[in-house]
């Protein structure tokens, strides 16, 4: 059988897309405004710390002021919305993060709710997932963001597909939904208490899987020809990353489908900075 699979390499596309970020900032800098991004982590969980870095390294290559604030684990809640307070009221800073996830004795919900919706650079406020909803998104979540901007790159029309969302979270699942609605597709969120998940992906013609469970969607969950987007970060039998979705049983049938490492994560990354970028040019613009 000829393959004929083509991979959404989210990793080359972010490269692509640094060019005209690098050119944004350059301007903005002439008109006297820097882009400035912030990230709070708290405590040291070895994959935050990555994603962090990673942030860090992206942001500060184009030209953005970038700030971390690491807490240690046990920091309480007060302080943590007191720092969110300050960054909410920090000139300089355009957009901040707290980064996921957060130890258990802090209220997750509570902390995200304290930030400005004008800063919500990852859009998880309760205000920025209304307007997310009502299709007036001041930000948008990363990776769903992420997800739309890697499709439009390689020039996947989703108006009237049938898209298919294998998870339901609030950073992935939901807001991927949200925007994918807005392009016209036809939206079906599945979780884990769907009935007969088969029947339903294999119906798919674009396929999103977040559901943090490694290699769990096989050849026969997919439909010919389908575009597959695998969102998942896991670690296969043998320790090694890898996604939601079994790469080499699938790749028989997609046409298009991302891989991991190298996908959706990068994109994520561009689609933050891009989002820090915005409200920067919003700023100088007045
Ligand atoms: N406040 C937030 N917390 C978390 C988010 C988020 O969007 N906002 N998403 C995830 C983690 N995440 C970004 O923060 C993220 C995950 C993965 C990648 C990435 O580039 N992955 C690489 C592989 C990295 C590795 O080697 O481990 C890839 O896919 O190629 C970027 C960002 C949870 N928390």
């Amino acid at each position: 059988m000829v393959i004929s699979m083509k991979l959404l390499e989210g990793k080359k596309v972010a490269q692509a897309l640094d060019e005209t970020m690098t050119k944004r900032v350059e301007e903005l800098k002439k008109k006297g405004v820097t882009p400035g991004l912030a990230v709070i982590l708290v405590g040291d969980n070895s994959a935050s710390a990555v994603y962090v870095r990673n942030k860090k390294r992206r942001a500060e290559k184009l030209g953005i002021d970038f700030q971390l604030i690491h807490f240690d684990a046990t920091v309480t809640e007060d302080e943590l919305l007191k720092k969110i307070d300050e960054l909410n009221h920090d000139e300089n800073v355009d957009g901040f993060i707290v980064q996921l996830p957060v130890p258990d004795h802090i209220d997750e919900d509570k902390v995200i709710e304290a930030i400005d919706p004008r800063k919500d650079v990852d859009g998880f406020t309760p205000i920025s997932v209304g307007n997310l909803w009502i299709g007036t998104p001041l930000t948008k979540p990363a990776t769903a963001s992420g997800i739309l901007m890697m499709l439009d790159h390689y020039n996947v029309d989703l108006d009237g597909k049938n898209v298919v969302i294998v998870g339901r979270s609030n950073i992935v699942g939901k807001p991927t939904a949200a925007l994918m609605l807005d392009r016209n597709a036809t939206v079906t969120i599945t979780h884990s208490h769907t009935k007969n998940l088969k029947e339903i992906t294999s119906k798919a013609d674009v396929l999103v899987v977040a559901i943090g469970k490694a290699k769990f969607i096989t050849k026969e969950y997919v439909k010919d020809q389908a575009i597959v987007v695998d969102v998942g970060m896991d670690r296969d039998e043998n320790g090694k990353l890898c996604g939601d979705v079994d790469f080499d049983d699938v790749k028989q049938k997609a046409a298009m489908m991302t891989p991991v490492p190298g996908g959706v994560g990068p994109m994520t990354i561009t689609a933050l900075v891009d989002q820090v970028i915005e409200l920067a040019e919003g700023r100088a613009n007045g």
